[in-house]
């Protein structure tokens, strides 16, 4: 067994090499010039990473920039460095921990009171592959993180961003997304094994069938969604993955990793595409590998499977399906999972 071990990680890291090379030399700046003073912008987990970055570029380019994030010392230290960078002083930092739906539901609340409008709401923030954790609400980690919290905070944002209209969502997907399965009847691993890799693409997939029903309910409104790959690169979202524990990744992997894959920066010019280019103006429901669109996978294109999902959601995170609000009375505090 073990001296297949040596060429088996030699050739999988050639591949991989070569995935990550082409996935950077296909990268690049935006190649939109659009500025957008007077718009504000929301981004989720834009304390680092390509959040960070993504966050940056829309301060450069004039926008009112909100980072929301779920540690406040990170947020406050990000939005100073932001500011500091572009001289854009209308860059904020606000709560959001997407593991809580009190929280997202707070977030939304203050939001729709305190600005005057929401442009753009970019949806970033996510966890990948870490140990079998729950949210506050009993939802596994990643789905209730990279895809619940970003369900219920997209829709009751929603009508602030009609009445800003014209609008853009931008849902952070992945290209794992296609590794993914929607399991409508264990959306939440209670009955599967858990697989953190496969709840990892589970979540990544939801967003981009969440991304085609929003858009179908979106149409005639001026707003637009459109999901993304950014492209692979170093930032913390691997910090769950282990890689630095093995001797072996960290002397093979580790360095082609470092070396050839995207930096945040590059990483976050297709969110920032996508965010504010003109041309993209009536684009709506489509996915994107970096600033190209692409089919995603077949899965994904399933528009009954994009109902259903939306509607069992709706459910875990308690809105009312026919006004997509949160359903009146319900406790903030007990669990959607207890309620129904
Ligand atoms: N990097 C890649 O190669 C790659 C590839 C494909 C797709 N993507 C996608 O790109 C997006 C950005 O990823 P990244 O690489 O920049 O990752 P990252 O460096 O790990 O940043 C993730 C951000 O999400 C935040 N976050 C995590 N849990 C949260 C919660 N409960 N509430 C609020 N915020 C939370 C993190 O906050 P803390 O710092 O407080 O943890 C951090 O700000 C993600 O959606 C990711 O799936 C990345």
């Amino acid at each position: 067994m073990s001296r297949y071990l040596l060429p088996a990680s030699v050739l999988g890291t050639a591949v991989g090499g070569a995935v990550l090379l082409k996935d950077y030399v296909a990268g690049g700046t935006c190649p939109s010039k659009a500025t957008i003073p007077g718009k504000t912008v929301i981004v989720t987990g834009a304390n680092t990473g390509i959040g960070k970055q993504t966050a940056l570029e829309l301060a450069r380019r004039g926008g009112h920039v909100i980072l929301a994030c779920r540690d406040m010392e990170k947020c406050e230290a990000a939005a100073r460095d932001i500011r500091g960078e572009t001289l854009n002083h209308r860059v904020s930092a606000r709560h959001l921990d997407l593991a809580s739906l009190k929280s997202v539901r707070e977030f939304a609340a203050k939001v729709i009171e305190e600005e005057e409008r929401v442009d753009i709401l970019i949806n970033n923030a996510a966890v990948m592959r870490c140990p079998h954790w729950t949210t506050e609400d009993g939802f596994e980690m990643q789905l209730g993180v990279n895809y619940l919290g970003h369900f219920l905070l997209t829709n009751l944002l929603l009508d602030k961003l009609k009445a800003s209209a014209p609008g853009r969502v931008v849902n952070l997907s992945s290209l794992a997304h296609v590794a993914g399965h929607v399991d409508l009847e264990d959306l939440n691993w209670q009955r599967r094994k858990y697989d953190t890799k496969a709840a990892y693409c589970q979540s990544k997939l939801a967003l981009v069938l969440f991304t085609k029903e929003l858009s179908r309910r979106l149409r005639g409104t001026g707003v637009t969604v459109n999901a993304l790959h950014p492209g692979v690169a170093r930032t913390e979202l691997g910090r769950h993955t282990g890689m630095h524990r093995s001797t072996f990744s960290s002397f093979t992997l580790g360095p082609i990793f470092w070396l050839l894959v995207k930096s945040p920066q590059l990483a976050a010019q297709p969110s920032t595409y996508l965010a504010v280019a003109e041309e993209l103006e009536d684009v709506s429901g489509k996915y994107f590998d970096g600033f190209k669109e692409k089919a995603p996978a077949p899965e994904a294109e399933d528009e009954e499977l994009a109902q259903r999902l939306w509607a069992e959601s709706a459910r875990l995170v308690g809105l009312d399906l026919s006004r997509g609000s949160p359903v009146r009375g319900q406790s903030l505090s007990r669990s959607p999972l207890e309620q129904v």
